[in-house]
């Protein structure tokens, strides 16, 4: 029989807690850390029970396949010391107020960071769970670490922090006692395929039931303050910085940006792949428009862009990363008004009307008409996009400043037609 993936020693004494277990939070923040080995982390999906058990079976240890252009790579990574469902409300609240815990990471998606309807199950709200048990415990300060695709992560989960602990003590204490970072993370992650764990099998003859396939780019920038200590994640090159402003323009405004326009379009076209998608001449042509638009609004030099540019065209084109459109596609509700809106709002206040967010936008309405639509407000927004010219109820419902632009709606609205 074929053996198993199994830990090799002991695992680390858990001092990091995570929030929504999935594949990137394995290629990212648990790669960083096993650099560190002096940290485990306790990690917590949301609702899946599956990933848990069976890499609770391995010991918390999973195969990073690596896909470089000489080939492909293992890594065994074994920062992950338990791993549990989301349901473990009991374990979760120790964690997160146990004395040696330092930081909790988060990746929930954008969606997740919301004032959660009163009495609902959210991350949000387990988040708060969790803390209100630390205050009670009087354990020590500890630091939040968002890690998803939002602008200002940090500040927009102070802010809804502040709309939900509305118990005065508990609230201060949130107030002096949690710190929280902002974060640009960057490592191209799609879904483990069976093909995956197929390979990972064929290259290390061990069997791993939970392997993460990813690129061989990674980037972690990180601003705020880490009071009760953090692992030495610089050691894998993370970098510490004041303030991660243009960062995270540079990231949203050209990875992120053209990941919803390949999405959005590619799909439209019959492209399943980030890669079918970058290859079609005019879809490639669409993305390239864009990044001519968001660079003018980027404080970097003409080198530094056709630097970024160049590595982005070929991390989009890279034959190993199977990266589904459909994925990238799910919550444009909640991804257009960081990736798209901030550049189109500076064009349109100068008077310019850039064709590739004009086909962006109207592609998503397109998408929103379609089959098969996965956005946390579908309810709100698939009704809105059956109009007979929906752009001016979708954007208004996303950004009501935009929905005033007649000739920007009238634009999408014509451009829809061509869908
Ligand atoms: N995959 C990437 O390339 C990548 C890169 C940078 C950032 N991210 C961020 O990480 C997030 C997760 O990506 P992934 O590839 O791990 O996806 P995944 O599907 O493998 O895992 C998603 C995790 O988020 C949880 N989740 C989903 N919806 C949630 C909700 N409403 N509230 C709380 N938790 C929820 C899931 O249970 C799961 O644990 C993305 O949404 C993005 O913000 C991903
Ligand atoms: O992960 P999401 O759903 O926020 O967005 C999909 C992609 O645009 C994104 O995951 C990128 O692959 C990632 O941001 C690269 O670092």
């Amino acid at each position: 029989m074929t053996p198993g993936l199994a830990r090799a020693g002991a695992p680390a004494p858990v001092r990091a807690v995570h929030l929504g277990l999935g594949a990137f939070h394995r290629a990212h923040q648990a790669w960083y850390t096993a650099a560190d080995e002096t940290w485990g982390i306790a990690a917590y999906t949301f609702r899946n029970t599956e990933l848990p058990r069976l890499l609770t079976r391995q010991g918390g240890v999973f195969s990073l396949l690596v896909r470089e252009d000489a080939g492909d790579r293992v890594e065994p990574v074994g920062s992950i010391t338990r791993a549990h469902p989301g349901a473990d409300t009991r374990q979760w609240l120790a964690d997160v107020a146990s004395p040696e815990v330092a930081l909790i990471t988060l990746t929930v998606t954008e969606a997740a960071y919301t004032v959660p309807e009163p009495g609902a199950d959210s991350a949000v709200s387990r988040l708060v769970a969790g803390l209100r048990a630390r205050f009670h415990a009087n354990a020590a300060p500890i630091t939040l670490v968002p890690c998803d695709n939002l602008a200002d992560n940090g500040d927009v989960l102070r802010a809804v922090l502040r709309k939900v602990c509305d118990e005065s003590a508990f609230a201060e204490w949130v107030e002096d006692e949690v710190a929280i970072a902002s974060t640009v993370v960057d490592r191209i992650t799609p879904a483990t395929t069976d093909r995956d764990v197929l390979r990972v099998h064929q290259l290390t003859g061990l069997r791993d039931l939970a392997p993460v396939v990813t690129e061989p780019f990674t980037e972690w920038l990180i601003a705020g303050s880490f009071p009760h200590g953090r692992p030495a994640w610089e050691r894998a090159g993370a970098r510490f910085v004041d303030d991660i402003g243009v960062y995270q323009q540079r990231k949203l405004w050209f990875l992120n940006a053209a990941h919803s326009l390949l999405a959005y379009t590619g799909l439209a076209r019959g492209h399943a792949t980030v890669a079918e998608a970058a290859g079609d001449p005019a879809l490639g042509g669409l993305v390239e428009s864009w990044w001519d638009t968001a660079a003018a609004y980027l404080p970097l030099s003409p080198a530094e862009v056709t630097g970024y540019q160049r590595r982005l065209r070929k991390r989009f084109a890279a034959p190993g990363i199977r990266h589904l459109l459909s994925q990238i596609a799910a919550d444009g509700s909640h991804k257009i008004p960081v990736r798209l809106l901030p550049v189109l709002h500076r064009e349109r206040a100068r008077g310019r009307l850039p064709h590739s967010a004009v086909a962006g936008l109207a592609a998503w309405l397109a998408y929103l008409r379609g089959p098969e639509v996965r956005d946390a407000r579908a309810a709100e927004l698939v009704p809105l996009a059956r109009a007979e010219k929906p752009a001016r109820g979708v954007l208004a419902a996303i950004d009501p400043t935009l929905a005033n632009d007649a000739e920007l709606l009238t634009a999408i609205d014509t451009e829809l037609r061509a869908f």
